[in-house]
């Protein structure tokens, strides 16, 4: 089963594994499964506290958040350069955090996470009964609370709540049998219990920006997956934002009751789709129709799920004896798999020794927080099987808060002032060496970074992640990283610097809402009131700390929008050009993927945003709260411009007009630059110039020229991506030199050698995604060829089949009623960004003369 070559793989300990097979320990085993099985009596504290390998600050476990344009922190520098937490916690705070999750449920489209969730609520108490998605009911479930996510059936906003478990350990029976009566109804919940803070996220991709800032303040995930389609595009987009952001997860194989449901091929894909070590913690009794209820191979315990909608869980010892041979087997699969990832499994393997239940689920535990392995449960939250084990198993492998590491930067001028003082010291190192390191100027880069600890007495420090406009104004979702934030106290804007009174503290329930006077480290809560933008750092003003933001994708599709009798002046200054403002302004505020400018050319009001679907939602809220019903123009893609060559650049920017006049040189080269997939940053400004030819007051105004610069490239005036620039030398002049000097002369130089950098226009480029019945394959394969699509896989299955294929997505407008059509209204699809690339060059010879055109009326 095991040779020694695959035990060589096992990541630690090579050394030991050297001397073992040395010592001649064989490396098959047989030893029976049940014996090792039975309750140790360790405690439950055990379990979940058990030993982690990271350290706060550790570099593999840093994380570490950017926006997509100005990112320029290194991940790794990060969190060792942290300096240590400044407040120890209390034992008081450990055994709060210890009973702390704070997850999210994220999947891909339609795999049910509103519907798991639903559960969830249901059987902790929070929710009365159970509402379905697109239920015939008509009344939606909990945490699909707008009106269109209602009537569409989908989640288009991530929604917070909150709720009381009370788990069983790995380690112990189920001493609760799941009854209503034991569940906390009134928000207190006995000591025993886990306080859950869970965030339902949309699984379309045009929402993804919803995924990503609920993934970078939650602690943990539940990758929610189909047991018929596994591993779909969406979930590998946010399996990589929960490894942006190092979540730990577990995975759910959700609708084992559909025909065709076969988890070992899911658990397959999650090792090779999204290059994770998995294994199964259960296995299913029964399949399809058949599917009653689950065994557990690591207590070994079959759970079935009975009574009013599952709520009672039934547990029965041992194991099946027609299941118990197939259960063996997937115990050793597990264990195996950890052994690859986990020293102390690896040696216990080695050792020949079958692992106790204590040393199985403490294993599982560590490799599942440092995100090197995740397990896999299953059920259907349909037929209300195998949630409550699902949640059993969000306590006892997902962290708790203080298991996090979370840093902020020190933005005191004196930290400044330290950091800088070393960078300019290293770079002057570095600038002696043939391998000089570029100095980054002004970014984070230079500012020094702490530890936070989530003690709720030290000063507080929260993030403000998401803003809602609520019936009592702004409502402004909060995590609590350290400290403790109370109502009626002064918070201070880190951005701003402005002080802030909060005078309404609350817990969402979805749409519902619950005040509370003060919320401790580690807390996700609202604040009303406070005015502020997403992403904004929020401390008590004894400290100067800031957070970075999240990574925000850019838009890739716009369309013009005018609202209905607002246009021509009729509506000019009136309600209705004041309500499209307003609706802009707000949607904007709480959307950072979605973008309004109006265009200098036609004065259109453009918006941008991820899909066709993400503007239409805009569109129609507009008309819903805002009363602003609007026509919109063709959607069109975001083309961006970049370069293929590096080419020197030697310019002077020099005005005499009279008065002062503007002298800067700048010399340096452009470069292309490959995307960085962690940071998502693919365009960066380096300063490499030593021995004060330009002095440093005016790097700032350099890089400003050079962000700026790239706002319109010089082809068919899109975006520049993909491009470094690096200034190398210059000249300044005494009294002609200024900040805006320097600034055009760095604008100059682009335009001035831009077009021998090779430019090129770029277009995104969708991976498209579609099932449908058999029988229509070769209609739906012949459409994606007709729209020049190129099919990279397709599986067929017993009664359907699925594509994969990549597409332009100026070639996919219309393609939903297009397949509706082809597919009698079977077929489904999904797209998601992949990257931008060239367009063919004739499109791109008919763009600059279209450009050209448009200039040269201009001039
Ligand atoms: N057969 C089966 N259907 C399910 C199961 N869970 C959910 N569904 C159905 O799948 C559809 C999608 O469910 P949702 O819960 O809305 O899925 P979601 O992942 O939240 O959807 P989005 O957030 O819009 O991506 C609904 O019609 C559900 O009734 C299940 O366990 N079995």
């Amino acid at each position: 089963m095991h040779g020694p070559r695959r035990l060589a793989r096992v990541r630690v300990g090579a050394g030991r594994l050297a001397r073992l097979s040395a010592r001649g320990v064989a490396t098959s085993r047989s030893a029976p499964v049940a014996a090792s099985i039975s309750p140790s009596s360790s405690s439950r504290r055990c379990i979940y506290s058990a030993p982690l390998r990271f350290a706060a600050g550790a570099p593999s476990s840093s994380r570490s958040f950017h926006s997509s344009r100005a990112a320029h922190v290194d991940v790794a520098a990060e969190a060792a350069a942290a300096a240590p937490p400044p407040v120890e916690l209390s034992q008081a705070d450990l055994t709060r955090l210890a009973r702390q999750r704070n997850i999210g449920i994220a999947a891909h489209v339609d795999s049910g996470k509103t519907t798991l969730t639903e559960r969830v609520l249901f059987y902790t108490g929070r929710i009365k009964d159970i509402h379905e998605v697109r239920g015939r009911d008509a009344v939606g479930a909990k945490m699909d609370h707008m009106e269109l996510e209602r009537e569409k059936g989908i989640t288009i906003q991530s929604a917070a709540t909150y709720a009381h478990y009370r788990a069983t350990p790995p380690t112990e029976t189920r001493a609760v049998s799941g009854d209503a009566a034991l569940m906390d109804t009134k928000g207190e919940a006995p000591k025993e219990d886990f306080h859950l803070n869970i965030i339902d996220t949309p699984g379309h991709v045009d929402f993804t920006i919803e995924v990503e800032r609920a993934l970078r303040v939650l602690d943990g995930a539940v990758l929610v997956l189909c047991a018929t389609s596994g591993v779909q595009s969406q979930s590998i987009t946010v399996d990589r934002q929960m490894r942006r952001y190092r979540v730990p997860r577990i995975s759910f194989i959700n609708k084992m009751d559909r025909q065709g449901a076969d988890p070992w091929r899911v658990i397959g894909q999650i090792r090779q789709k999204l290059r994770m070590p998995a294994a199964a913690v259960q296995i299913p009794i029964g399949a399809e129709d058949e599917f009653s209820g689950v065994v557990d191979i690591v207590r070994w315990k079959t759970v079935y799920n009975e009574g009013e909608k599952g709520i009672v869980v039934r547990e029965e010892d041992g194991v099946p004896a027609e299941l118990e041979e197939f259960a063996k087997a997937k115990r050793q699969e597990l264990i195996e798999q950890l052994s690859e990832v986990d020293e102390t499994m690896a040696d216990i393997f080695l050792e020949e020794r079958e692992p106790t239940l204590e040393e199985l689920a403490t294993a599982i535990r560590r490799a599942t927080l440092t995100c090197s392995f995740s397990p896999v449960f299953m059920g259907s939250a349909i037929k209300n099987k195998g949630v409550q084990a699902m949640l059993d198993g969000v306590c006892a492998y997902l962290p708790d808060p203080s298991q996090v590491p979370v840093t902020a930067m020190d933005m005191s001028k004196e930290a400044i002032e330290k950091a800088k003082a070393a960078a300019a010291e290293a770079a002057e190192a570095a600038a002696g060496t043939a391998s000089a390191e570029a100095v980054v100027t002004g970014t984070p880069a230079t500012q020094p970074l702490i530890s936070l600890a989530p003690a709720s007495s030290a000063p507080f420090v929260g993030l403000a992640f998401k803003l809602e406009e609520g019936r009592y104004g702004q409502l402004t979702y909060v995590r609590v990283y350290q400290g403790t934030l109370k109502r009626g106290t002064t918070i201070f804007n880190a951005r701003t610097g402005k002080k802030v009174k909060v005078p309404r503290l609350v817990r969402m329930h979805s749409n519902d809402m619950e005040d509370v006077d003060e919320l401790g480290a580690g807390e996700i809560c609202a604040m009303f009131g406070v005015e502020c933008s997403s992403g904004d750092t929020f401390t008590d003003g004894q400290t100067s700390l800031s957070m970075t933001s999240m990574f925000v994708p850019d838009p890739v599709i716009s369309l013009a929008l005018t609202p209905e009798g607002g246009e021509g002046g009729k509506g000019a200054g009136g309600a209705i050009s004041q309500n499209f403002s307003r609706a802009l302004n707000r949607f904007q505020k709480e959307d950072p993927t979605f973008r309004v400018h109006v265009d200098s050319e036609s004065g259109e009001t453009i918006i941008s945003g991820m899909g066709e679907l993400h503007l239409e939602i805009y569109v129609e809220r507009m008309k819903r709260e805002y009363n602003v019903p609007c026509k919109t123009g063709k959607p069109r893609v975001a083309f961006r411009e970049t370069i293929g060559a590096r080419v020197p650049f030697n310019y002077t920017h020099k005005k005499q007009t009279g008065g002062a006049g503007q002298f800067g040189r700048v010399v340096g080269y452009i470069e292309p630059m490959e995307r960085d997939e962690e940071t998502g940053k693919d365009v960066a400004f380096e300063n490499r110039v030593t021995g004060g030819n330009i002095p440093s007051g005016y790097f700032a105004a350099c890089e400003k020229g050079f962000y700026e610069a790239l706002e319109k490239g010089a082809l068919t005036g899109h975006p520049i991506q993909g491009i470094r620039y690096v200034l190398e030398d210059g000249a300044a002049h005494s009294v002609d030199s200024s900040e805006l000097a320097f600034k055009l002369a760095v604008m100059g130089s682009i335009r001035d050698v831009y077009r021998k950098a090779q430019p090129i226009v770029l277009e995104p480029k969708m991976k498209v995604e579609i099932t449908s019945p058999a029988q229509w394959q070769g209609a739906v394969v012949g459409s994606i060829n007709q729209r020049q699509g190129l099919v990279e896989d397709s599986e067929t299955r017993a009664d359907d089949f699925s594509l994969t294929a990549e597409v332009s997505l100026n070639n996919m407008f219309g393609y939903s009623s297009l397949l509706r059509g082809l597919t009698q209204g079977t077929g489904e699809f999904s797209m998601e960004y992949r990257n931008h690339s060239p367009v063919v060059p004739g499109v791109q010879k008919d763009m600059e003369a279209e450009y050209a055109k448009i200039q040269a009326k201009k001039n």
